[in-house]
């Protein structure tokens, strides 16, 4: 067994890492840290959840002066989300070396930012726009930048961030260290990542998959218009201790979060066009397990790490095989055990042999639930609930009150009575109406017009408009605007387009 202290890390982060709780590298850890050493180009491939944000955070950590009062290490992250959740990471990990990492993001006001830097952090985790404003500024220097770290690569170049990378990358010196790290490096995007490179060396973990095995990943064949009664009884039936649902566009996600919390649940929706301080807020909330549901858009389904997400549930089906492997990785985090539920419509039941292909692992077909399914789910479950209070905690004071009910009822009416008490009936049947989302489309051609069919190859890509069964929105108008898939997808060469960072 390899340890920590084999890898010949500094003694002040070793001290860290082991309050962090982390006993033995990662694979990717073990692969990565001796290669980045030696001041090499490292391209880092590694199923989600095994470390990777240590893989880059231990070495970059330890290449950092704390006498130079400039920036020396980079991290750019494709979400604000992450880019607090990196730094936040990579803080810990340098608790002890005073090192700092400072998050910077679009969203957050700018002189807060400045006066931030002003404490001169060693590393500066950005999203690739707001750090572009600050180059240009003149806030942050980048001359004496000697590691560029991108966390999820693919990602930031599908978004559009080309433009923003490439700039970055121009204004900091040659002889950098490059460090790339992702799940999904699709074929299409490794020779412009190899662009901004220098003879990297691939470090790949060899796995026969591309997800963890321990998401159990299964499928669900619904109509679109029974997906919400279908997603609240296998809440129901599962009762996650949290779990991130996943819907396609921010209406949906609005729409969908409200009409959870009009079934009863603690639930809160996250995307793009909310306000940054809100998008901290709910994120917040479900860190601490304030609310047991996320329903989120794509921009929490990239690193995202949120211990106790027992429950991934893909409400709409990605809009490609990556953002699948993405998504379901929030959870079966760090070897724990996690469940992944698809919903597909019949008109997409093609996809799943796409996103099979992909991950090169088998979905598990199960049946929609019943509402009696539903129901012995929760009777189930309450009965669970009674058995762990009798085993583990104590009542000698309620035992005079059991015996004068049990004077006046039997014993199977009381039990029966807590049973009801405990198991969670669903709210009250509020009627739901969710405005129906096209089914997702492969892209073939030049057009939207040859869709329809299946053609194995290239796997699939929605991009593109929703089809306008969209009755809400006009074409151009905000509300059809918020219809579309949020934050991509545009073939990359096409992707210029300035997104917000
Ligand atoms: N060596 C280790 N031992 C125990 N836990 C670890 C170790 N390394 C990392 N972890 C923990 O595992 C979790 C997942 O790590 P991390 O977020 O870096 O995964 P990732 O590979 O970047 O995943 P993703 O592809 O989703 O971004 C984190 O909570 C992290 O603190
Ligand atoms: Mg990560």
């Amino acid at each position: 067994m390899t340890v920590f202290a084999d890898l010949d890390i500094h003694p002040l982060l070793l001290k860290s890492l082991d309050q962090m709780g982390f006993e033995e590298p990662t694979p990717i850890q073990k692969d990565v840290l001796p290669i980045a050493k030696t001041g090499k180009d490292v391209i880092g491939q590694a199923q989600t959840g095994t470390g990777k944000t240590a893989a880059f955070g231990i070495p970059l950590i330890e290449k950092m002066e704390q006498e130079t009062r400039l920036p020396q290490g980079i991290v750019l992250a494709p979400t604000r989300e992450l880019a607090i959740q990196v730094a936040e990471e990579l803080n810990k990990i340098g608790r002890y070396s005073s090192v700092r990492a400072l998050p910077i993001y679009g969203g957050q006001e700018i002189g807060r930012q400045i006066r931030a830097l002003k404490n001169r952090p060693q590393i500066i985790v950005a999203t690739p726009g707001r750090l572009q404003d600050h180059m240009r500024r003149g806030t942050i220097k980048l001359s004496d930048i000697n590691t560029v770290v991108l966390d999820e690569a693919d990602e930031m170049l599908s978004m559009g961030f080309v433009e923003e990378i490439e700039e970055i990358l121009e204004s900091v010196p040659d002889n950098r260290q490059t460090l790339l790290f992702s799940a999904t490096m699709p074929p299409r995007l490794q020779s412009i990542l190899n662009k901004y490179m220098n003879d990297p060396a691939q470090v790949k973990v060899k796995a026969k998959e591309m997800t963890v095995a321990n998401i159990d990943q299964r499928y669900v064949e619904v109509h679109e218009r029974q997906k919400f009664d279908t997603l609240c009884r296998l809440i129901d039936i599962h009762s996650p201790e949290l779990a991130i649902v996943f819907g396609r566009t921010k209406r949906r996600v609005d729409e969908l979060a409200d009409a959870l919390f009009q079934r009863g649940y603690e639930v809160e929706g996250i995307h793009g066009d909310l306000p940054q301080n809100k998008r901290d807020k709910v994120i917040q909330k479900f860190k601490s397990k304030r609310i047991e549901i996320l329903v989120a858009t794509d921009v929490a389904a990239r690193g995202l790490d949120v211990s106790g997400v027992s429950h991934v549930f893909n409400f709409d089906l990605p809009q490609d095989p990556e953002s699948y492997v993405h998504r379901i990785g929030r959870t079966g985090r760090a070897g724990k055990h996690g469940v992944a539920f698809s919903f597909v419509t019949p008109r997409e039941k093609e996809h799943i042999n796409v996103i099979e292909k992909t991950t090169k692992k088998k979905m598990t077909f199960e049946k929609a639930p019943t509402l009696k399914d539903a129901s012995e789910g929760r009777q189930q479950q309450a009965a669970e609930q009674l058995t762990e209070v009798i085993e583990n905690e104590e009542f000698a004071s309620l035992t005079e009150k059991a015996e004068e009910l049990l004077g006046s009822y039997d014993a199977v009416t009381l039990v029966s009575a807590a049973l009801k008490l405990a198991s969670k009936e669903p709210g009250k049947e509020v009627s739901i109406n969710l405005t129906s989302e096209p089914p997702v489309r492969i892209k073939h051609g030049k057009g939207p017009k040859g869709g329809g069919g299946y053609k194995g190859k290239g796997g699939y890509r929605g991009g593109g408009k929703p089809r306008s069964n969209d009755r809400r929105g006009r074409p151009g108008s905000s509300d059809n605007r918020r219809s579309r898939p949020e934050g991509k997808k545009k073939d990359f060469a096409f992707a210029a387009k300035r997104r917000k960072g």
